[in-house]
């Protein structure tokens, strides 16, 4: 079974960079969501980022994720944390997407939330404007549109034949990171609350063993 990449999503402190640039993770995401614990302020983006830059040969690309972020606020966070991604968690169409795209010159993963075969229909909307799509589950919580640890039906994924490329999220962890890929055969995973020890409290050892896991396919 070929490995699946990993996205570590909600990083906080540079020792999570650390461990996640040396586990092999391909991404780290950092979170700009005043209402998720793992939100992080403009200035801590700027020191993690400043700390990733000073790291030579690979290391892992960032991604800002931000949920129906305006203009503005979009501008401070690029300034800050200097992505290689923007990921758009909210209800982002894409038009907007394309306006993100050609005004900040950043690469977009487009999270799209999946609870029904007919949730996939949109996907190909899609493919020619988001360079990764990150398939989520539908969150319960109006306040949390991701990053609550549930995970959908992975059987609808058997037959999926979206674009090339896209992520599996939502309720992965180390333990069914196997179960994942044989079932959905997703080639990139995505992870927040699975390798965390506390609410946005990243566990160095789940960090570990996910990467771990998912290299073995
Ligand atoms: O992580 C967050 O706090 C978050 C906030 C708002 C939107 C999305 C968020 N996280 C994303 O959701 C996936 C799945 O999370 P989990 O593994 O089920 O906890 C996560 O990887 C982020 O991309």
């Amino acid at each position: 079974m070929p490995r699946a990449d990993v996205k570590i999503c909600g990083i906080a402190t540079a020792a999570d960079y650390d461990v996640c640039a040396r586990a092999g993770a391909r991404w780290i995401g950092m979170v700009f969501f005043p209402k998720s614990s793992r939100h992080l302020s403009l200035e801590v983006a700027a020191a993690l980022a400043n700390h990733a830059d000073s790291y030579t040969g690979d290391r892992p690309e960032r991604v800002a994720l931000t949920v129906d972020m305006a203009d503005d606020a979009l501008d401070a966070v690029i300034q800050a944390s200097r992505p290689d991604y923007i990921q758009l968690h909210g209800n982002e169409t894409p038009d907007r997407a394309k306006a993100i795209k050609a005004r900040f010159n950043v690469s977009i993963i487009k999270a799209l939330r999946i609870g029904t075969a007919s949730d996939l229909d949109v996907c190909s909307t899609w493919d020619t404007i988001a360079d990764w799509l990150l398939l989520d589950a539908k969150s319960a919580s109006s306040d949390m549109p991701g990053g609550t640890g549930h995970s959908f039906d992975w059987r609808l994924l058997s037959s999926y034949k979206g674009m090339s490329n896209w992520m599996l999220a939502g309720g992965l962890k180390p333990d069914n990171v196997t179960e994942a890929i044989s079932m959905t055969g997703a080639r990139a995973l995505d992870v927040s609350s699975g390798v965390e020890s506390a609410l946005g409290k990243k566990d160095h050892g789940l960090i570990r063993s996910f990467i771990r896991a998912a290299e073995m396919g």
